[in-house]
């Protein structure tokens, strides 16, 4: 097994209930309340804002110019047609940008900001492997409906699905394989710790949406 593989096995239950969630399926079926949908939508964009400058600093930690391209481009896509998507999805579900963070949303962004100064590359990519490679398994079975759905659950699904985001996750996990090899067995231990974390708060994201974030008016 791959190193990304043992770390996704080790954290396996967490796994399963963040990428099986009963608000995916919901969300998927088109059956999602609004609220829900704009309540998640609200955190998840100042989610975003941590996972922008994690992921720009990532690219700056990348070892080559090849390294980083993957990602940077990533970063394009994310501060393009991803944040065009928030602020049309929000506009239409009829609510402004978030007044303030839940606590999970306040949790990850602590994880993301501590990885971040950390200034090192292999606990940065533990939490964008993370968030990433759950999106994707949980978005990928749903990608063949996407179309038939209103385009704030459809293009959710998009965004997460597909051989583009599918060459993103791949990238990243290549990226945290090789560094992993470099390590030694307290740094590995390190990665494994926000690994297994960043799962825990995926799936605790999705439980306090689908319980229902608070929505700011
Ligand atoms: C909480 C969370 N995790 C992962 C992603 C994927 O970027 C997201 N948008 N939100």
């Amino acid at each position: 097994m791959t190193a990304t593989q043992t770390l996704k096995a080790r954290a396996a239950d967490d796994w399963h209930a963040a990428t099986t969630h009963d608000f995916t399926t919901a969300l998927a079926s088109g059956a999602l309340e609004p609220e829900k949908m704009a309540g998640y939508l609200q955190q998840d964009y100042l989610f975003v804002e941590g996972f922008v400058r994690l992921l720009a600093a990532a690219v700056a930690e990348a070892p080559t110019l090849g390294d980083a391209v993957p990602g940077a481009r990533f970063l394009g896509l994310i501060c393009g047609p991803e944040n065009t998507y928030f602020l049309r999805a929000l506009a239409a579900l009829d609510v402004p940008q978030a007044g303030s963070a839940a606590p999970e949303t306040r949790a990850f962004q602590e994880l993301m900001d501590a990885s971040r100064r950390s200034g090192r590359y292999e606990l940065m990519l533990a939490v964008l492997v993370v968030a990433e490679w759950t999106y994707l398994d949980w978005a990928t079975p749903f990608a063949p409906r996407a179309e038939a759905l209103p385009f704030w659950f459809g293009e959710w699904i998009t965004l997460h699905s597909g051989e583009g985001f599918a060459g993103v996750v791949a990238h990243l996990r290549g990226q945290l394989d090789a560094a992993w090899e470099t390590l030694d067995a307290p740094a590995r231990d390190e990665v494994a710790e926000v690994f297994t974390r960043a799962v825990a708060l995926e799936r605790a994201f999705f439980d306090a949406a689908w319980a229902g974030f608070p929505v700011t008016r």
